[in-house]
């Protein structure tokens, strides 16, 4: 059993036993696509992680409040927030406190199995929800890819490889996220951003995000220069003292405008 199944395996016991969420899911401050932003110009969705299966604790006593509007403050494209709880501490009170004070788009970063946790995305204030290709058999992937659109959220398709590229591009995902991480093994290599930009039909709306392991500039310069319009950067800006720099040196001036 890899990481991942046991992920999911988990994923499957915690919605039965969820309890009904009591925002309300309206007066969020209204947000602007992910989409067009990264189309305007390179930017970095920006991570609240406060512990990580592969890390461990990362920073779990963060105040997110003051972490997300230093994210928004330096112009992140968006922010995305761990609400898994076993395996990242985080939660779906998270996400709301963050949607709450930010308009700028919000990803729920949480492995998605069921209709019912993009509901409560959506109640808590997300306006973008992820899809892991490798944790969904193709019929649930389309149909939980539809409902998100459905509901008028977007969605990040995240590939590991080429044939989930393939799976991606039968959805017509806009916006797919190369994860530089195997969530198997949890190994990390940036070359995978490389590898899959060279299969990556880059015509007109469709962006690539090169995910994980971002831990330099030079890193999102790479990612960049082989073709991705997004960064999704989580433990660096966790751990650094100054993110609002981080994500400055890491974001073109035509993404800010
Ligand atoms: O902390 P990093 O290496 O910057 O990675 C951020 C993000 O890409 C990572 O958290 C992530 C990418 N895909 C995921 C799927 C589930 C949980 C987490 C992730």
């Amino acid at each position: 059993m890899t990481i991942l199944d046991k992920i999911i395996a988990t994923k499957y016991e915690e919605i039965k036993n969820y309890v009904p969420l009591t925002f309300d899911g309206h007066d969020f401050p209204e947000k602007s696509t992910l989409l067009q932003r990264l189309l305007n110009g390179n930017g970095v969705i920006s991570e609240i992680k406060r512990a990580s299966p592969s890390k461990g604790d990362i920073r779990t006593e963060v105040d997110i409040v003051a972490q997300a509007k230093k994210y928004e403050e330096a112009g992140a494209a968006a922010i995305s927030v761990l609400t898994d709880e076993t395996y990242f501490k985080g939660s779906i009170h998270d996400l709301y406190e963050v949607t709450q004070v930010v308009s700028i788009p919000v990803l729920c970063k949480d492995f998605m199995v069921s209709e019912i946790q993009i509901d409560r995305a959506k109640q808590a204030g997300a306006t973008i929800i992820l899809l892991i290709v490798a944790a969904l058999e193709n019929q649930q992937l389309k149909s939980l890819n539809n409902y998100a659109l459905s509901i008028g959220l977007e969605v990040l398709v995240e590939v590991h490889d080429e044939e989930e590229l393939h799976r991606a591009l039968e959805l017509d995902a806009k916006l797919i996220g190369v994860n530089n991480r195997n969530l198997k093994t949890f190994e990390v290599s940036v070359e995978r951003t490389a590898q899959l930009a060279k299969q990556f039909p880059f015509d007109e709306g469709r962006v690539l995000i090169s995910e994980s392991g971002m831990n330099t500039k030079e890193d999102a310069q790479f990612a960049y220069a082989k073709g991705a319009s997004g960064i999704l950067v989580g433990e660096a800006l966790m751990r650094s003292e100054d993110p609002g720099k981080w994500i400055r040196e890491a974001t073109t001036e035509e993404a800010l405008k």
